[in-house]
């Protein structure tokens, strides 16, 4: 009896656990199912999320390759030349308005350049033509630092030029051109460079022969020859200059006479190749409308018909050269077997005043011509002898001065007509550098100075 009791126990307790698991699976199966099936849901989105982002980098790669496509066809030509032909050539101050002319005609050539530029006076837009290029790289860089490269060849041009812009900040000018040229030269010991620096006609100051030798038996002897002029005019590349080391303009002109200094040193001490010009006053397209120099302050005054302001009473004179010639002597430079200076000009010598009266002319314009107080150590006579580049080169300029300003002028409608935040700075007095900055210098002497 006990045993048929125990026996039906059990035999309830089974089906009881039975009906336990049967409730069980019945009810607890199906949350199971739909976890899987979102947890299923979940990897089809990943994998269709991950589908998309190859699709879409694809796409980007698809464009980027048809970007580049369309790029190399918009490129300037340029001559094929072999690895053993192609000069890996470093261009300081590349995107200036000399520089990039340049690069223009380097990069034509066949040659890999390298800009190094810090954009003080340098444009991006002045070379931007050439970015994208295969053998072209334009570098955010200030030559006071030290730069690292493997290159052939250097043109140092790295400074600013115009005067306004040079004494803006006249420490720098200083550091730009001494610790500037020392690194480049360094470079240049480093890889075995060539260096070509960009020197200038201001090294010979005010070109007025010294008291010293007009005392001089020889100079008394040939006064009357020259006319009583107390000119070294035009200037060799023998004259030592007259500079003076404590004016205005001395930050650059002493600045690229010990740059020359530091040259012929590292030449010497050190065996590096150096080449150096001694650039006279040059202008063209590219110039920048705020570059304060008085090739394009009398062509914008004149385009615009606003008074084209003379310094002092415009008796001092200047030669100019157009960039392209320039450009050209450059490069005869630096492929000559010739280390000394050599003068690069046009000896197409102007008055200030009758260089104002010219551009009125061939311009058309209404302006008059008004007198603004002559600046300190302003140079009175400049005509570059290249009488040593027509031998050595064989070099001359090749465009004339009206041929030359014919084509700087439409540069500068050009640029004049282009929409501008001119108005910003419409109490400036027509300098900038920084560009569009306005600058207060002594040098530019306006009525506002007590
Ligand atoms: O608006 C102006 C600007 C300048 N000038 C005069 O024009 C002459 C030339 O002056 P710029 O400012 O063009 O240039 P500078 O000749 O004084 O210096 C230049 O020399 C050669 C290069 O190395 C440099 O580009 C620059 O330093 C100066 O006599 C100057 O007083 C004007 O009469 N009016």
């Amino acid at each position: 009896m006990a045993m048929y009791q125990s026996t039906n126990r059990l035999a309830g307790l089974a089906i009881a656990t039975l009906l336990l698991v049967v409730v069980y699976s019945a009810y607890s199966n199906p949350i199971d199912r739909d976890t899987a099936e979102q947890k299923d849901s979940v990897v089809d989105r990943e994998r269709q999320v991950e589908q998309r982002q190859r699709e879409l980098s694809d796409l980007r790669r698809e464009l980027s390759l048809l970007k580049n496509a369309s790029n190399t066809r918009a490129y300037p030509e340029v001559k094929i030349r072999n690895e053993f032909d192609r000069k890996r050539i470093l261009i300081t101050g590349g995107a200036g308005f000399v520089g990039s002319h340049l690069v223009d005609v380097l990069m034509r050539d066949g040659h890999e350049v390298t800009v190094v530029d810090n954009f003080f006076t340098g444009r991006r837009k002045n070379v931007e033509h050439w970015i994208g290029h295969p053998h072209f790289e334009l570098v955010m860089h200030d030559v006071v630092e030290p730069y690292m490269m493997e290159c052939d060849e250097i043109y140092h041009l790295a400074s600013p030029a115009s005067p306004p812009h040079y004494m803006y900040n006249p420490v720098k000018t200083i550091k730009t051109n001494t610790v500037g040229t020392m690194n480049m030269l360094g470079l240049a010991k480093r890889t075995g460079a060539r260096v070509l620096l960009a020197s200038t006609s201001e090294v010979y100051g005010n070109p007025t022969v010294c008291l010293k030798a007009m005392q001089s038996i020889a100079f008394a002897i040939t006064v009357p020859l020259r006319r009583r002029c107390p000119y070294v005019h035009p200037q060799p590349e023998t004259y030592f200059g007259n500079v003076n080391p404590d004016g205005p303009r001395a930050c650059y002109d002493e600045g690229k006479r010990i740059a020359e200094t530091m040259c012929y040193a590292y030449s010497k001490q050190s065996g590096v190749e150096v080449r150096v010009a001694r650039i006279f006053n040059t202008f063209g397209p590219r110039m920048h409308i705020g570059d304060g120099r008085v090739v394009s302050n009398f062509i914008i005054q004149a385009l615009q018909d606003q008074a084209i302001t003379v310094y002092g009473e415009g008796l001092q004179t200047r030669s100019f050269q157009y960039v392209s010639d320039l450009v050209a002597g450059l490069i005869a430079l630096m492929n000559s077997d010739f280390d000394e200076p050599v003068n690069l000009g046009n000896p197409d010598e102007y008055t200030m005043i009758d260089f104002a009266k010219h551009i009125k002319e061939i311009t058309g314009s209404s302006s008059e011509i008004i007198h603004k107080p002559a600046t300190q150590d302003d140079p009175q006579k400049r005509k570059p002898d290249i009488s040593r580049a027509r031998q050595v080169l064989k070099w001359e300029p090749k465009v004339s001065v009206l041929d030359g300003l014919k084509r700087t002028i439409e540069y500068f409608r050009h640029e004049l007509s282009a929409p501008t935040t001119r108005d910003e700075n419409k109490h400036s007095h027509g300098v900038g550098g920084p560009y569009g900055n306005t600058i207060e210098l002594p040098y530019i002497n306006d009525e506002k100075k007590p």
